[in-house]
This record gives C-alpha cells, structure tokens and sequence, in this order.
C-alpha cells in the first residue's frame, strides 16, 4: 500500500491542543537543524483517509511562552513532513467593537510589535542571506479558499466571520497597556496576539501556503470603561472558540486536502512555491558547505 502524503499542517494555538474526530496514526517528533518542535506532531487521518499534522504551539500542557515557541522547528518539521499548507489558530484580542470575543476573523495584514528577541529567519546564523516577499503576510490564494468555507462551517452558530483585518503582533508575555491599545487602533489595527511572528515570516521561507484563523477571546485594554484585559478574561472564550475551531477544522480539511491535490485548483495553493528563489542572494565562495546543507532540510530546490 501507497503511504498516505501528509500535504495539511495544523497549529493549535492557546485552548487548541488537540482536533476532534481523527484516527490516529502516528506521533513524530522530528530533530530538526532548529531544535525540536513545541510538542510530537500528531499524524492523523479523517474518515476519508485524508492524513494532517497537528502541532500544539505552546506544547500540550502550554508550558511554552510566545516568546519562546521553536518556530523555526515547528515550521522546519512541517516541511519535511511533506506538508504544503499550514492553517494556524490563535486566540486574539479584538481591538475593534464590532469584533466580538467569540468572533472568527481571517487577517491579510500584520504589524511587528515583537522585539527582535525571536529568531526569525531560517538564514539567521548562516553565511546565507535571503530578503523574502512580505507584502503579503499570508496566503492570499488561502484565504480566498478558506472564506465560503469557513463561513459555511459556522451557518447556524452565533459566530460571525470577519475578513481583510490587520493583527498586531506584540512580544508579551504580559498584555498591552492601554496607551499601547489605542495607539494600535489608530495605527490600523483590529486583532491582537503573540504569536503570529515569526511563524508566518517562517512559513513564508519555507514556501507554504499559510493562514491565520484568528478567534477573538477578548477586548484588550482599549475601551475607556472596561477593565484591562487579564488572562482570566481570555479563559472565559477559549473553550468555546477552541470547540468551534475544531468543528471549522473538521468541516475543511478534508475539501482542503483533495484541492491541494488537484492539478487545477491546487494552484491556489503554489503561489509561495519558487518565491525564495527571487529571494536569496546568489551563491558565492563566501557561503560555507554545513549552511547550505542545513537550509537544504527546508528547500531542496535550492541547495541540492
Ligand atoms: C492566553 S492569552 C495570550 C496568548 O494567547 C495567544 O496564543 P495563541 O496565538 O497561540 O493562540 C496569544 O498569541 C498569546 O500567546
Ligand atoms: N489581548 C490580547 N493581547 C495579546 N494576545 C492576546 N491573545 C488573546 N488576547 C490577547
């Protein structure tokens, strides 16, 4: 018998440590030249035989900080797992009204607040530099699949769908203070989190096919008469937005896998293939022999 290919990754963010209604195939937990990823990846399959990659961010127990979540060995291991689209959760906070706690939001646009303490490009430390197409943080041929999806998964549930919003990505571990909160909505942003850097940046590198179900816990510290936001307020939604996550999940993946896999509309999902190669500045004798092999785990293409 043929193996199954494992073309979809899953990142489960806070309250996300597990997916629902999957037979269990296999734990892996792959060194790569980054480290060990957060937690072993959970190979399962769906009913249909369609196999995912199941990551727990923060381990499984959460006893990994944003700061010190191995991105760089999360998205390595992905890779090399055969995974060609990775769609990541995370608990946010809504920096807008109309955002509810409760609400699912797929975002285009990121702003860096992190402070530069992550590494954040599998060149880092290499004799190897590479200035990668950010424009466009995440996967816009993703995205545009995921939407009608998504927002037939919730028809009936009181959750609602939001789109083409902007998340700041902040260094934590503790919450924004206020003047911080107000400053990013003026600056644009909707959502708020601590995670989604370096992990989309790296999946970039990696040329996969990335997004970001975002799911609202929380109003951050915004809003003049509320309280400021305290991880107890976070609690309070993450159980709910993680049931309906997991509900989201199961109600696409298996459509997810079989486009991936379709000549036509699996192009949707190439769009990051062959960018590095715009990327990367041409070889010369100055890059030395172990760098390139160790880039290699990520891109065969480029350093055969
Ligand atoms: C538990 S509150 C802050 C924490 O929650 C989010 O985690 P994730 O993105 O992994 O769902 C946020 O980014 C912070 O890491
Ligand atoms: N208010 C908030 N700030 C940063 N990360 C969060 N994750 C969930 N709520 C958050």
């Amino acid at each position: 018998m043929t193996e199954q290919r494992v073309l979809i990754g899953v990142i489960g963010g806070s309250g996300l440590y597990h997916l629902d209604n999957l037979t269990f195939v296999k734990k892996v937990h792959p060194e790569t030249p980054w480290g060990y990823p957060s937690s072993p990846i959970v190979i399962s399959s769906l009913p249909t035989g369609t196999q995912v990659a199941f990551i727990a961010r923060h381990g499984t127990g959460h006893e990994i900080s944003p700061s010190a979540v191995p991105s760089r060995a999360n998205i390595a291991a992905l890779k090399s797992l055969g995974v060609r689209a990775i769609l990541a959760f995370s608990a946010v906070g809504s920096l807008r009204e109309e955002i509810s706690p409760g609400s699912f939001v797929l975002p285009n646009q990121i702003i860096d607040r992190t402070k530069g303490i992550r590494p954040c490009s599998f060149f880092e430390g290499t004799s190897v530099v590479a200035h990668t197409t950010f424009g466009d943080p995440f996967s816009s041929g993703f995205l545009t699949w995921l939407e009608p999806r998504i927002n037939k998964a919730l028809e009936g549930r009181d959750t609602k769908l939001f789109t083409d919003k902007c998340l700041v990505v902040m260094e934590g571990p503790q919450f924004s203070t206020r003047a911080e909160s107000k400053m990013y909505r003026q600056w644009g942003g909707d959502l708020i989190n601590m995670s989604t850097l370096p992990e989309a940046k790296l999946a970039r590198e990696a040329e996969l096919s990335y997004a970001v179900v975002a799911t609202a816990t929380d109003y951050d510290s915004w809003r003049p008469h509320d309280a400021a936001v305290t991880a107890a307020d976070v609690f309070k939604t993450l159980k709910t937005n993680a049931d309906t996550s997991r509900l989201v999940a199961e109600a696409i993946l298996d459509e997810l896998n079989a486009t991936i896999n379709d000549p036509d509309n699996g192009k949707l999902f190439l769009d990051e293939v062959g960018k590095m190669k715009f990327s990367i500045m041409p070889r010369s004798a100055q890059q030395n022999k172990e760098d390139l092999e160790k880039l290699a785990y990520i891109l065969p293409e480029y350093f055969p």
